[in-house]
Order: C-alpha cells, then structure tokens, then sequence
C-alpha cells in the first residue's frame, strides 16, 4: 500500500511536538515537505510558501495545516484549489463564515477535509460518551486553565483579532463537550476579560445551556499556574463523570476508569487516514460557533496589560 504523501504548512509549535512525531509514527504517511516561515524541518524539503511547495516540491496526496487561524482560510482554499486532502488544526479558520465556506469547498472538490479538534481524540472521551449516553444530565462544570506563557510563547498572533485568545484552549473544552451531550448548546451569557493592550480575551466565565436546560458553566483561564487544570465534570441523576487533564484521565463517581492508551495526535492521523480511505470527511463547525456566540454576547472588562 503507497503511504499517504503529506506536506505541512505552519512548521510552528504543535507541528514540533505532535503533528511530525505523530506522522513519523504512522506508517501509512509519507511526510515529505514542508511550508513555513520560521524554523525548517529537518528531512524533508522545506519551502517559504504554500504555493512553492505545490509547484516545486514533490507530489503531495494531503496537506497538513499548523499555521495560526489567521490567514488559514486562504492556504486551506489554495490546497483544496490544487485537489489534496486537508487536515486543519483547530481553530479551523479564524471566522465562522471562513469555516463554512471551506466546508462547502471541500464537498465541492472531492477530496477529504478534517477539522482536528485533537481533544475529542484524548484518551477518555470515548468511554466517557458511552457512559453517559444511558444518563439523565442534570449539569456541567468547565474549568480550562493553563499558561499561555507556556504553551504559547511569544506567540502575538493568538492575541489579535482571530486569534481568540484563551477561547484557543477553551475551544477544547467545547470540542470535547460537543461530542460528549446529545443536544446542541448555545450561550446564554459570557464575561470576557481583556488586556488592555490585547483585542482577544485572557479570561472567560460563561453560562451555556441545551433545549432542556441542561446547567452548563465554564470558567476559562490563561494566566493559570504552572499546573494546568483541563477538567469536565458532569453531574448526572445516576451519578457524577470527570474528565482531568484535558480528557486523559476519567473518573466516574471518583473511581479512576480503564481509558485507551492512544494518544490525541495518533488517533488524529489515524482518522484522517480512514477518512480519505473512506473517501469522506469530518468537519464540524459546533466548537467555533460556540466561540463565535461568545464573542457575540460577551461584556467586555478591561484588565492589566499581559506581556509574555
Ligand atoms: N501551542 C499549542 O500547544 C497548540 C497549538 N495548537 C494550534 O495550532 C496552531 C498553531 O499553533 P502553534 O504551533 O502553537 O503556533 P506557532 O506560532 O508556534 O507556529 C505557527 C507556525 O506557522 C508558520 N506560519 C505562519 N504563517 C505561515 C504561512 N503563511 N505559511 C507558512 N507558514 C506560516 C510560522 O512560521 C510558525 O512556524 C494554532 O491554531 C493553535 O491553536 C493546537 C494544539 C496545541
Ligand atoms: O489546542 C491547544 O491545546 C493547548 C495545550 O497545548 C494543551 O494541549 C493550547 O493552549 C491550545 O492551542
């Protein structure tokens, strides 16, 4: 069987820490090349420009997407133009509308298109969407905390318009509990907190509801300690799930669960590998409209400017 030969635009952080080491791991894909404008990627060939990659580079069958949300729109379009496959990481686009479209251009061309919102892929959120398939929810509790100074260092981008700010880890938390409840949700009220020398918030408390109410609260935070706190707890009728460490670990009435040993990006790859086997797609829109309604409905707080 020929690999999958991918290229990867965006040689940045996630691209260092999980995107290659998972694409190495797998042997049905061939990284070959490598768009980006920072550092470049040891054995491959590296390019300044997407569009240098498909003209001078070897021939690719998919296109890997780790660049920031801003200006992914118009990449994304470029290899959906040039017919390869499209694996986006989150957030998909740096609007809703962007995002969309994409979906229609993806149907449009032929070709199969994933949005990697990598957190549903985390250890536990399987087992913890077949337990609570059977169960009565009565709330959730959302708190997503880490230092941005850690996960995203000397990154300005994530601070200007598009680039969300901690709605980029919070938009995990969405991911996973849009997989997880039956129902769609939508905002009902959201505080957002903001550096005065940023356009994106550093902190958010929301309140988020379903058709039958369902009590849903998150409290997003991004100059949190060292330790990060990525945890889901949803009280049931028949009892009380928790997901820590950003979906690894999964508790339910606080006894520890058997979770899968795959970790996010493996399974990430796994997936876009079936996805273009199966000649289809897999690209939801639920986390970033989330987003989008929170920006919509947000007060806005001024805060103390953050410098990294
Ligand atoms: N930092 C993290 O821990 C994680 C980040 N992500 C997501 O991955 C995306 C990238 O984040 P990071 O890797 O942290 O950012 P980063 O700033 O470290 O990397 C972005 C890379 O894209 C390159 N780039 C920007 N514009 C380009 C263009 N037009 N053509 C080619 N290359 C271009 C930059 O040179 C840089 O190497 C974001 O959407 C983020 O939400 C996802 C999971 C974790
Ligand atoms: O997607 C993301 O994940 C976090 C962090 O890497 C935990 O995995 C990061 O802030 C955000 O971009």
């Amino acid at each position: 069987m020929q690999p999958i030969c991918l290229g990867l635009v965006g040689y940045g952080k996630i691209a260092q820490d999980q995107h290659v080491p998972a694409i190495l791991a797998n042997p049905a894909f061939q990284l070959v090349s490598v768009a980006t404008q920072g550092q470049p990627c040891a054995g491959v060939e590296n390019f300044r420009s997407l569009g240098e990659l498909l003209e001078n580079g070897p021939q690719v069958d998919a296109i890997a997407f780790c660049t920031p949300p801003q200006g992914r729109f118009a990449l994304v379009q470029q290899a959906l133009a040039a017919g390869k496959h499209v694996l986006v990481e989150k957030p998909p686009c740096a609007t809703l509308g962007e995002a969309m479209a994409l979906v229609d251009q993806v149907g449009e061309q032929g070709v199969s298109g994933l949005f990697a919102w990598h957190s549903r892929y985390a250890p536990g959120i399987d087992a913890a969407r077949d337990w609570l398939a059977s169960r009565t929810l009565q709330s959730v509790k959302i708190d997503w905390k880490e230092d941005v100074r850690k996960w995203h260092p000397g990154q300005t981008w994530i601070w200007q318009p598009g680039g969300l700010g901690v709605f980029d880890p919070g938009i995990n938390a969405f991911s996973i509990v849009t997989h997880l409840l039956a129902l769609p949700l939508f905002v009902e009220c959201a505080e957002l907190r903001v550096p005065s020398n940023c356009q994106s918030p550093i902190a958010a408390s929301l309140k988020m509801s379903d058709a039958q109410h369902l009590d849903v609260r998150a409290e997003f935070d991004f100059d949190h300690g060292h330790d990060e706190l990525w945890s889901i707890e949803i009280r049931c009728t028949e009892g009380t799930l928790r997901l820590d460490n950003g979906g690894a670990l999964l508790s339910i009435d606080g006894v520890r669960q058997t979770v899968s040993q795959e970790g996010e990006y493996a399974a990430v790859y796994r997936h876009f590998q079936q996805l273009i086997a199966d000649q289809t797609s897999d690209l939801d829109l639920q986390p970033l409209r989330l987003v989008a309604d929170s920006f919509f409905l947000g007060s806005r707080t001024l805060v103390e400017p953050f410098y990294d």
